[in-house]
């Protein structure tokens, strides 16, 4: 018998508790206390608590386990918490659930699919990290704004967590020439000479365990976690060049901002990097400024994650047993619910299982909280169409305009984003997500009052100059993301006959290509 014990919060009572557990229940009794397993879970936006094994507690008499589980959690864990652990740790039959109410086990708990959004802090698992043979590599594909300051912020989690990662994050740099006190040097070059991105995050200090690689396929060679941060027009070309140089069991995030437009097909980009990849890939998005992140300056996140059914370790890091824990392969949905092509191949046991705790742990800083969830749709699509949303508001600001004509375009964006998500993707959209997490309305919200897309479009009507020549002039090659999802988007929607469905995507579109007006903002409203 393996006896998993879930705890919310670090108790005193837990000598108690034990005790409890080993007086009820003939069952438990047969547990081999070596295989008893204590996991604190903590309250949403702290940081965790320290995990503890128990491998000492002189419980019951040693006997052998059978391939049972059991699982127990206490009453005063959360139900969005023991959802989210329930549903990330599924147990395979016989695996059973049992709550610790004041008296008895005698209810297993509910392990039918939990509430649509798990605000996730931490999935149980059986052993401390330290106990894994090996560790996770990480590399960052992509080296601009948002790119360098995300590859600063997992270098400081991979050297606070030598147990969990290796030291070292390759951050994968397009090479180019830059002109330091006088002297033109390469990029990467003085990266790793001054520990700073003199062209992309000026005045910042890197850790100096983040190496940067002009060599995109050196960089994620070995790399178990790949973290994708280009603009969203350069997906394609790094896909093309990786496929078949990374790990077959490489897991992925992708911080890009963006969707994919091919045959008048839309993809998320994280589904698009996947499926070109053979791997899966998560998505992280929210109210997120990278000069601000870089400066350290507090915010927070979203990642949205769906373990895959064969990554969800079940067994104690020994190799014994990995997903489902009976050696059978359960397959892998995407965001429309649909069985993806891709065999994947699960992340070998011998490291961390690479979950929703793993990647809270690496992308965590003490100013910059993360937020789990499932919804890949909601935190994809929110990240990607606001920029649009955000190029209208510079617009309307650019025109004279003030915070109210904004809030009017804001609210009728996110209006346009959830009907997008809905009409396109309903099998999995979760709209909560857009109402609820950083990824939705925080991003709308810093996206319109502070972000790139909307003071360089805001700039450009100011000037009276295209926002294509304000990106070529101003931005020292750092790139709007709004301007091609537009195109993209309303290339996809006309496609399809229905443009006129969203108005305010369609009369963006319309205003870069120079056939309507900003005057024509108000007319949307009209009804
Ligand atoms: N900057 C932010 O504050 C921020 C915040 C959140 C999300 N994002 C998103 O992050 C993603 C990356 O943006 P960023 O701000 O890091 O980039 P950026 O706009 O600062 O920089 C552009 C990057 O593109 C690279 N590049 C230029 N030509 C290339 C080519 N041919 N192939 C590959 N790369 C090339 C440049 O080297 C540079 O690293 C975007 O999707 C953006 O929407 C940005
Ligand atoms: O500077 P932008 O417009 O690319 O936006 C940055 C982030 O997406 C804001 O959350």
């Amino acid at each position: 018998m393996i006896l998993r014990l879930v705890d919310y919060k670090k108790s005193a009572n837990i000598p108690c508790l034990l005790r409890t557990i080993f007086s009820v229940g003939p069952k438990l009794r047969d547990t081999d206390p070596r295989r008893l397993s204590l996991f604190h879970c903590s309250t949403p936006g702290l940081p965790h608590s320290p995990r503890r094994n128990i491998h000492s507690h002189s419980g019951p008499s040693r006997r052998a386990f059978s391939s049972h589980h059991l699982c127990v959690a206490r009453s005063s864990c959360p139900t969005p918490l023991l959802s989210d652990i329930l549903d990330h740790q599924r147990p395979a039959p016989p695996l059973r659930w049992y709550s610790t109410t004041a008296s008895s086990f005698a209810a297993p708990l509910n392990t039918e699919q939990p509430s649509h959004r798990r605000t996730h802090l931490q999935s149980a698992k059986m052993t401390a990290p330290g106990s894994f043979r090996r560790k996770h590599k990480v590399a960052v594909i992509g080296s601009g704004n948002w790119g360098t300051t995300v590859a600063k912020l997992v270098a400081e989690s991979t050297n606070e967590h030598p147990d969990i990662f290796e030291k070292d994050v390759q951050m994968w740099v397009y090479e180019e020439k830059v002109t330091v006190d006088g002297e033109t040097r390469n990029l990467t070059e003085v990266i790793n000479a001054k520990h700073q991105n003199t062209k992309y995050l000026e005045g910042i200090n890197l850790p100096t365990n983040l190496v940067a690689n002009p060599s995109l396929v050196d960089a994620a060679k070995d790399a178990t976690i790949l973290i994708f941060n280009l603009p969203h027009e350069f997906i394609g070309n790094i896909c093309r060049q990786l496929k078949g140089n990374i790990l077959p069991y490489a897991r992925g995030i992708s911080c890009i901002k963006g969707v994919t437009v091919t045959d008048d097909k839309i993809e998320l980009i994280c589904e698009f990097i996947g499926e070109q990849l053979d791997i899966y890939c998560g998505a992280l998005s929210g109210a997120n400024i990278a000069s601000e992140i870089a400066n350290e300056n507090w915010c927070e996140t979203t990642i949205a994650y769906n373990t895959p059914p064969c990554d969800r370790h079940v067994a104690n890091g020994n190799g014994h047993a990995n997903g489902s824990g009976n050696g059978t392969y359960e397959e892998h949905r995407d965001s429309r619910g649909k069985i993806i092509k891709t065999k994947l191949t699960p992340v070998p046991q011998n490291y961390p299982p690479l979950d929703h705790d793993v990647l809270h742990t690496l992308f965590s800083r003490p100013y910059f909280t993360v937020s789990m969830v499932s919804d890949v749709v909601g935190v994809s699509l929110g990240g990607a169409l606001k920029n649009i949303v955000a190029i209208a508001c510079g617009f309307v600001e650019g025109h004279g305009w003030n915070m109210t004509a904004k809030t009017a375009v804001m609210r009728r964006g996110m209006l346009e984003i959830i009907q997008f998500a809905r009409e396109f993707y309903p099998e999995t959209i979760e709209p909560a997500t857009l109402w609820e997490e950083s990824a939705g309305w925080g991003d709308m919200i810093v996206s319109c009052t502070a972000a790139r897309n909307w003071r360089y479009s805001k700039m450009a009507v100011e000037r009276g100059v295209s926002i294509q020549e304000i990106e070529r002039t101003e931005l020292n090659g750092q790139k709007l993301q709004g301007i091609s999802t537009s195109r993209e988007v309303s290339s996809f929607l006309r496609a399809r006959g229905v443009e006129d469905k969203y108005p305010l995507f369609k009369l963006v579109d319309g205003i870069l290509d120079g056939k309507v007006n900003v005057n024509d903002i108000p007319s949307l409203f009209r009804k």
